[in-house]
């Protein structure tokens, strides 16, 4: 007997996934999500059921004005199921009409011609969001290049994507976002963001690589962030692709494929061929139809940043998502404690817009500031209600500034200055406000009991001649990423000996912070264990005083080692072998099993002590 996945026996009967599901409640079967499989009997079940609510509906008096029988009849079928006068076939119809706020959906879309009959307070449904995440080079980019059918990888500085971008896609299976993430560790604090901003993470791992440091960290992000997650399982065009072993290594992180009794959905992909791509579509459209995300795009509107960066020519610009509402050219906008008039706005592929929707990614021309990656975005009725906002949000700030100074003085006060404490001073600079972004969130996991770091500045765009003079009188370093000096600005860093160091890879740059941090520690030291020997006799020497003539048990004795007498479990003399001998010669080093003489500098000792030799190592520190 064979059996059939849900969302295709879904697909089949016209049927929204979620009203199969319902159904398959009512019926106690059990399943994980809608890619699980039902039996036949169960489809047999399924057919009766729904013909009989067809008939049901035939005998029903038209009651409402819909035009679309099949529509109608889902419609009645769902409020029985669901007790709800707002069902999902019904907003799937208005958010037809909507154009840009349909989801991906694979079932059939009756009502898609009919003008929206429902009530104004439903929720039109809006596209999805989606985050790819995953470990460094296991092909997140080529992925998104895939479907954008666009070549991004091949024009990034050392193969790594190092900005935050956001862009539709136009799929078969209707509109969906993708918020292109950096796969670097640095930055985790976009990531983070990009999770939060998204409504479904697809974490990619490279079939011949499996899971690594970053799928690891994605994954825990996607569940904090408690976004539905997908798997695609990439690059298995490799000859030594190896997706049975990605899955099976998921299942130790209790993540458990579909096929081994788990519902976590993993497709396998390739982006190089473009093998099961159209799956992972199919299954981010299955998905984000359960979710059942809709915003209002006449609601007040919301929205996030992206990312920000100036541009030479046009300024300040920033990507900012749509959340609810829309947005149109002329609306004042207010983040953080700035505001701007939008001059202009364009979509994910660079063509003007005049209006943006639910979750449409717009890059804004008009901020007079560069906003955060992340930072919520608020529209104000004019610019006087703009000042207002960020006249409201400045007082809070200097309050919360206040409080916590507050706070540091007394704190001072009771315990003192901490003199071992010590401080690495650093300018910042970098070519967006995400990249400073994700280099402060790495510095400030650097930092230690022992060492602080203490970023005196951090912007946007090359250092300057004041950079410079305060990092002279502050003794700081100057770390640039993906900006340089120019030369003006470097000779006046040679003459005051300021260090600029500039990166264009991301982890470089976090090697040299590394690189200076070490620099600053006290180095520490500890104590190794070298060897033991027995005192077999002891010879005096007219100059050298008592010599120790001993035979090595263990390990190796050396000369200026430390050195420490135990007779029996008594520890007599505790000091540090001034002289080592083999015969008549001076050595440096003796191993076990031979003989040596040995000058602890003390003339107690005596036949039968142990001499136990340590050293001080300097230790690695973290
Ligand atoms: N054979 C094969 N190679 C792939 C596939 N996907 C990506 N690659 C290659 O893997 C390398 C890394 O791909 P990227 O797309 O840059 O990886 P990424 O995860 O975006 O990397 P970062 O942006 O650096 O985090 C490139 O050389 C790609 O050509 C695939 O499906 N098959």
């Amino acid at each position: 007997m064979s059996k059939v996945r849900i969302y295709t026996l879904a697909k089949d009967l016209g049927l929204e996934n979620a009203k199969l599901l319902e159904i398959l409640d009512g019926l106690g079967v059990a399943y994980k999500s809608v890619s699980s499989t039902i039996e036949e009997d169960t489809v047999v079940l399924i057919k009766e059921i729904l013909a009989e609510e067809g008939a049901a509906e035939a005998q029903a008096p038209a009651a409402t004005p819909e035009t679309q029988p099949t529509a109608a009849a889902e419609k009645d079928t769902a409020e029985k199921a669901t007790g709800q006068t707002n069902t999902a076939q019904q907003d799937r119809a208005e958010a037809k009409t909507e154009q840009t706020s349909e989801p991906a959906s694979t079932s059939e879309a009756p009502a898609a011609a009919t003008p929206a009959a429902a009530p104004a307070q439903d929720i039109p449904h809006r596209a999805p969001v989606v985050t790819i995440m995953g470990h460094v080079d296991h092909g997140k980019t080529s992925l998104l290049d895939y479907i954008r059918k666009t070549k991004v990888a091949a024009k990034e500085a050392g193969g790594i994507t190092q900005h935050v971008g956001a862009f539709e896609a136009q799929t078969s299976k209707g509109k969906i976002v993708f918020i292109d993430t950096p796969g670097h560790e640095a930055f985790t604090t976009i990531r983070a963001r990009g999770a939060n901003v998204a409504d479904i993470a697809i974490i990619v791992i490279a079939a011949d690589d499996s899971l690594m440091p970053q799928t690891r960290e994605a994954i825990a992000h996607a569940q904090a962030a408690k976004v539905p997650m997908l798997v695609a399982i990439n690059k298995v065009d490799l000859p030594q692709a190896d997706p049975e072993r990605v899955k099976t290594d998921l299942t130790q992180l209790n993540l458990v494929p579909e096929e081994y009794g788990g519902d976590v959905i993993v497709v396998p992909v390739s982006a190089r061929t473009g093998e099961g791509v159209e799956d992972l579509l199919e299954y981010i459209s299955l998905t984000a139809e359960l979710e059942d995300l809709r915003a209002d795009p006449k609601g007040e509107f919301a929205g996030v940043v992206i990312e920000g960066k100036v541009d030479r020519q046009a300024g300040v610009l920033a990507t900012v998502m749509v959340q609810e509402g829309t947005l149109h050219v002329g609306d004042f906008l207010v983040v953080g404690e700035s505001y701007g008039k939008i001059k202009a706005m364009t979509d994910s592929n660079g063509g003007r817009i005049k209006d943006a929707g639910p979750s449409t990614p717009v890059q804004v021309l008009g901020f007079s500031e560069v906003p955060s990656s992340g930072e919520k975005v608020q529209a104000a009725k004019n610019e006087h209600a703009a000042r207002e906002i960020i006249a409201a949000r400045a007082q809070d700030r200097r309050d919360a500034e206040n409080a916590r100074t507050q706070r540091r003085l007394t704190l001072e006060e009771m315990m003192g200055p901490l003199g071992t404490v010590r401080t690495v001073n650093l300018i910042l600079r970098a070519d967006t406000q995400g990249s400073v972004e994700a280099i402060q969130g790495i510095l400030a996991r650097k930092e230690s009991d022992d060492v602080k770091i203490n970023v005196m500045l951090a912007g946007i765009g090359a250092p300057t001649e004041g950079d410079v003079l305060l990092a002279s009188t502050a003794e700081a370093t100057i770390l640039c990423f993906s900006v340089t000096a120019s030369g003006g600005v470097k000779k006046i860093a040679d003459t005051k000996g300021v260090d600029i160091k500039s990166f264009r890879i991301i982890y470089e740059l976090i090697d040299e912070v590394d690189r200076l941090l070490k620099g600053n520690l006290e180095p520490v030291f500890e104590e190794q264990y070298l060897g033991r020997a027995e005192v077999r006799m002891v010879i005096h020497h007219p100059k050298s005083g008592n010599i120790a003539g001993s035979y090595v048990t263990d390990g190796s004795l050396k000369r200026n080692a430390k050195a420490k007498v135990t007779r029996g479990k008594e520890v007599v003399y505790e000091g540090t072998i001034v002289g080592l001998k083999r015969f008549k010669d001076d050595v440096r080093e003796v191993q076990t099993g031979y003989e040596c003489g040995i000058n602890v500098d003390w003339d107690g000792v005596k036949e039968g002590d142990i001499i136990e030799a340590s050293e001080m190592v300097e230790v690695e520190q973290a």
